[in-house]
């Protein structure tokens, strides 16, 4: 059986340990999560096994990417299941800072990330992606990590990620995780447990619709076009709004001109049904 993970939530205590796994050769992959942990996660930490010695894992629901009236309260707590969960999973060290030690009163620096980090989700959330990129920095900093793990479900967080460590030379190596799905496809996720037994119904109507319109984006129809018919059917199948649908290039996420899939590319959507909003994403390739 694993032995039980170490549990740190002071930066001291992290720093630490990690000089020691480093003074004995170890690698040290990092799983950055809000916690609430599902299969999805569990998928994210097996990866990271595989790249290194050591597994750290943070636990850390981030203030800065929350916007006022979202639901950073209601966000889901789960701490002792989840650390039943990583302890189950062989992981060597939990990280869980104490929310004042990230943010002092004096702390007055900020992340942005361009390009890749605007649009989309960016249109609907204007300072999510500062909020994530902060933390991660801080985050990286302080467990300073060969490797990190972070799931293409939020397929622009990852692709900012990559843009962040990148253009600050962090000597780290980004590894993106596949989406894990429940049985009916619907994306794993922590907010999937604030819907009722309809909004399930609904939710999981999201990727047959998105898959479906990758399917006709690769049989040749014009993106946009599919795209706009997909946002209709998901108003249809009883998403409240849709914040969009959009076919991206898969890796700078630039818009493919004249609705032309001429790249290999990205179907994203990010939509509302009963309050919760769901993201997913899918690849779509040009037929050869
Ligand atoms: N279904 C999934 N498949 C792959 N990776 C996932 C999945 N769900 C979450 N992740 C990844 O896990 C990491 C931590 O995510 P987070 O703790 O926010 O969980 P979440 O389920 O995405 O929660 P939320 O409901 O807030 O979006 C991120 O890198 C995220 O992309
Ligand atoms: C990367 C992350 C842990 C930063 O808070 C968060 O955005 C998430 O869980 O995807
Ligand atoms: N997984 C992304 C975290 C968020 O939506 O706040």
């Amino acid at each position: 059986m694993a032995s039980s993970p170490l549990i740190s939530r002071t930066q001291k205590d992290l720093r630490g340990q990690i000089a020691e796994w480093r003074g004995s050769g170890d690698r040290i992959s990092f799983v950055p999560t809000m916690g609430a942990l599902h299969e999805g996660h569990l998928t994210l930490i097996r990866l990271a096994r595989k790249k290194a010695e050591r597994v750290v894992v943070s636990i850390f629901v981030n203030p800065t990417q929350f916007a006022p009236g979202e639901d950073l309260e209601a966000y889901p707590r789960t701490e002792a299941a989840d650390t039943e969960k990583l302890a189950a999973e062989g992981v060597d060290l939990i990280y869980i800072p104490y929310p004042d030690s990230m943010y002092d009163v004096h702390h007055a620096t900020t992340v942005k990330v361009g390009g890749v980090a605007q649009g989309l989700e960016t249109d609907h959330r204007p300072t999510f992606f500062d909020g994530v990129s902060l933390v991660v920095t801080k985050l990286f900093n302080r467990v300073q990590p060969d490797s990190a793990v972070f799931g293409e479900k939020d397929y622009q967080q990852l692709a900012t990620i990559r843009r962040l460590v990148e253009d600050l030379d962090m000597p780290i190596k980004i590894i993106g995780a596949p989406i894990a799905r429940d049985e009916y496809g619907l994306a794993l996720s922590s907010r999937n447990q604030y819907f009722d037994e309809d909004g399930l119904t609904i939710a999981r109507r999201l990727n047959k619709i998105m898959f479906a319109c990758a399917e006709e984006m690769e049989g040749g129809r014009n993106v946009d076009r599919a795209a706009e018919d997909a946002a209709k059917a998901l108003l249809e199948a009883g998403f409240s709004n849709v914040d969009y649908v959009e076919t991206r290039s898969k890796n700078s996420l630039t818009v493919l001109e004249g609705g032309v899939l001429n790249a290999p590319s990205r179907l994203l959507i990010a939509a509302h049904c009963k309050g919760v909003r769901l993201i997913d994403n899918c690849a779509v390739n040009a037929k050869e």
